[in-house]
């Protein structure tokens, strides 16, 4: 037999665990879908419909709601002559500004029709709306436009006040444009400017995060689909379902803890998942976010966590802010790279904190000293030194950082062993 087998033993089928997967139905999420089909009713009645915003952490299932209500309002839609819809969806991810989401819009409306994309660069932004606006004329009737993960625009949020206003100010003749903006981001929602709130947000449905019985019924159908007969114990998937409730309630993280839970009992030729194994996908997870989370920080990221991991290795922590501001422009120095300010500091040092790589204190020592921060890493020196050690500019001084920390005896376990 060769290195790869195909396995017969845990996964019957694997494509319900996958991220793509469509699911038959849409669970634990009457009240949100009750409200999106009141929301989207007017389409069918020949009413002028609002605009819509779901808004709710990642994993929430805005996406799989905002599927499952598009394609029952097409179906629907067919059985009336009188109502000419169309669906134009656009993810946002990589979009940071209303003149690039316009290019991908028109683009999109142009491939449903066969005709040649229009560059990314070269318009003025009025240009692109304009070549917008005819595209959605020439298609007439309602469009339904979702743009998702919709934040990445953040403060050029122009298209969200010219898309709903489009025919009242004279743009279109005969479209009736609606658009369904999606985001897990509060910040971007509390931030709109009143203007487009007022009709981006005419409609607004939020997705809190799932509890365990939630996330539970979630992934029952998948992990029926997903597996052998008999191969999970009792406790899995209520493991699964509670582990990544107590985290973010998110239905992915649930379904990935699933998945990798059945990919762990695979690699070990067991013929049962069990608690144990759930346990051990969970850390994996853990260490790969936390992980991605440091590999991902800018280079002014690292070089603060670098500073920070320094005052670690010295056992000089939890550090105060100043102190470690001072070692950071040591850092910049010896890197021969730009500092920032401490206060640009303080905010790399709040993601971090975000992201579960470090713990502030707030001290306040009252008149004489003031209230002030301390920080300490979260993980071990070891995991973060490896990070450094693979990123390029930082290898030398992860060096020096490990041989500080090998004096004073102070290089506990990697990550493996936290
Ligand atoms: N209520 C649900 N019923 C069935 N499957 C669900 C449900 N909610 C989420 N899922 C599944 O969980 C995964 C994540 O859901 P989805 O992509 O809809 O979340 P989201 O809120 O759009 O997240 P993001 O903001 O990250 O895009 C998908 O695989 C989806 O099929």
């Amino acid at each position: 037999m060769g290195m790869f087998e195909r396995d017969r033993q845990v996964f019957a089928d694997a494509e319900p665990l996958d991220d793509s997967y469509e699911p038959e139905d849409v669970r634990e999420r009457d009240e949100e879908l009750e409200k999106y089909q009141r929301a989207l009713q007017p389409i069918i009645d020949n009413r002028p419909t609002s605009n819509i915003f779901l808004y709710g952490k990642t994993g929430t299932g805005k996406t799989v709601a905002t599927k499952y209500m598009l394609s029952h309002l097409e179906n629907s839609a067919v059985g009336y002559d009188d109502v000419d819809l169309s669906t134009v969806w656009v993810s946002c991810e990589n979009l940071s500004s209303s003149y690039q989401v316009a290019v991908a819009l028109v683009n999109e409306l142009r491939k449903n029709q066969n005709k040649d994309r229009i560059s990314t660069t070269g318009y003025s932004q009025q240009r692109v709306f304009d070549l917008l606006y005819e595209e959605l004329d020439a298609l007439g009737g309602t469009v339904v436009i979702v743009l998702d993960e919709i934040d990445n625009i953040g403060h050029s949020d122009d298209i969200l006040y010219g898309l709903p206003r489009a025919r009242s100010n004279g743009y279109v003749d005969t479209v009736r444009p609606v658009i369904v903006g999606i985001s897990n981001d509060f910040k971007f929602r509390d931030n709109l400017s009143p203007k487009v709130k007022d009709t981006l947000a005419e409609k607004e449905i939020l997705f809190p995060p799932y509890d365990a019985n939630q996330l539970r019924s979630i992934l029952e159908p998948r992990a029926e689909k997903a597996f052998h007969d008999g191969v999970l114990t009792d406790d899995v998937v209520p493991l699964c379902a509670a582990f990544a409730a107590q985290d973010t309630g998110s239905a992915r993280q649930a379904i990935r803890l699933l998945r990798e839970a059945g990919e762990l009992t695979q690699a070990k030729d067991s013929e049962t998942v069990t608690e144990e194994n759930v346990r051990d996908a969970q850390d994996e997870l853990e260490k790969n976010q936390l992980y991605q989370g440091m590999q991902e920080l800018t280079t002014q990221g690292h070089a603060v966590l670098c500073a920070l991991a320094y005052h670690q290795a010295l056992d000089e922590v939890p550090v105060r802010s100043r102190d470690l501001y001072e070692r950071y422009l040591t850092v910049c120095d010896r890197l021969d790279a730009d500092s920032v300010s401490e206060r640009r500091v303080r905010d790399h040092l709040s993601d971090m904190h975000m992201l579960g790589l470090i713990s502030v204190n707030e001290r306040n020592e009252g008149l004489s000293a003031g209230r002030y921060h301390e920080y300490e890493l979260d993980i071990p020196l070891k995991t973060v030194l490896d990070v450094l050690n693979s990123t390029s500019r930082f290898e030398e001084l992860s060096d020096i950082i490990k041989s500080t920390a090998d004096d004073n005896n102070l290089l506990q376990s990697g990550i493996s062993d936290y």
